[in-house]
């Protein structure tokens, strides 16, 4: 029996494991969410290891409001650099594999193809720094630990582009979304059944990435889950080049 501890449990990803983990018999895994282990508090981090014998740590805590995170970058950075060396630091003194989740965001987007986990990268709004910095700080820290690139998540779960979008066009608001944009939209409920594999074959090691492989625009997706919710023909989408947001993002964050 493997006994693994997932953070940031009432997220995104966290719901999307606890779908799926009851029924993983060779299992036990342990859900925590932001305000039962809170992982900027280094000695509640501590007491949960000390008695929890965890063989993996799954971290799906971070700080994931872009917007947000480029006008207060402070506490970006707080839960998603100095939280997650908090972690493994932890992790490596009870010799607790990490498995940590990052993002396409790492990437500059400047490059014509997709991004491989041999380039170097180079984020250019405080979210992705602040990721990149907590993907360094495992790295010097740790041995044991897999960090898993992925992009563009999206579920039923939580505030996301597509319960935005579906949220948006079931009210009747017509819609305006970007084309500037080219990624990988991610059903995070893969991403979930792709970790619990990864804990089963105990195959965990370095950078990765994940994703859903086809590749899209937004406006590309948003017409997708319209179409899924045969909503395409009663609401109206809209091109838009110059949608109003504070924050720059990488023109191509496709990854490979
Ligand atoms: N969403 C996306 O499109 C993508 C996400 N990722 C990465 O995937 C991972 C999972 O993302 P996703 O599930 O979508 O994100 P969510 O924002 O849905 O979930 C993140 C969770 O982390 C929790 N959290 C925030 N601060 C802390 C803290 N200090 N201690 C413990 N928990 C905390 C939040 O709790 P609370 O709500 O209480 O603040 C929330 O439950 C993240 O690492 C993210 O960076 C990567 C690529 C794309
Ligand atoms: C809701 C909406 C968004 N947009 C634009 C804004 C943005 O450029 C893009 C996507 O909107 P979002 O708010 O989902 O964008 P964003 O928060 O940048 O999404 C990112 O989240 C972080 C956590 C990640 O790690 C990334 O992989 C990525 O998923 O679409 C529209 O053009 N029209 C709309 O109606």
């Amino acid at each position: 029996m493997k006994k693994v501890l997932v953070t940031g449990a009432n997220g995104q990803l966290g719901q999307c494991l606890q779908k799926i983990t009851p029924s993983y018999k060779e299992l036990n895994v342990i859900f925590k969410s932001s305000k039962e282990l809170d992982i900027t508090d280094i000695l509640g981090i501590e007491e949960a290891f000390v008695k929890g014998n965890f063989n993996y740590c799954i971290n799906c805590a971070a700080y994931t409001n872009v917007e947000q995170a480029e006008k207060t970058p402070d506490i970006a950075y707080k839960v998603n650099a100095e939280g997650v060396k908090n972690l493994a630091n932890v992790c490596k003194r009870y010799n607790t594999t990490l498995i940590h989740i990052s993002t396409d965001y790492v990437f500059d987007g400047e490059k014509d193809e997709p991004y491989t986990v041999k380039d170097v990268p180079n984020p250019i709004n405080e979210y992705g720094k602040s990721k990149l910095l907590g993907e360094k700080h495992i790295q010097e820290i740790m041995d044991n630990y897999c960090i898993i690139r992925t992009s563009w998540l999206y579920s039923e779960f939580g505030k996301n582009f597509y319960t935005t979008i579906l949220k948006k066009a079931k009210a009747g608001e017509n819609l305006s979304v970007t084309d500037e944009q080219l990624g990988c939209p991610t059903n995070a409920n893969n991403l979930a059944l792709y970790l619990v594999e990864k804990l089963i074959q105990n195959n965990n090691f370095g950078i990765e990435h994940f994703t859903d492989d086809y590749s899209c625009t937004w406006f590309d997706f948003a017409k997708k889950i319209l179409i899924e919710h045969e909503l395409e023909k009663t609401v109206q989408l809209r091109r838009d080049k110059n949608y109003r947001t504070f924050v720059r993002r990488p023109v191509n964050s496709v990854l490979l």
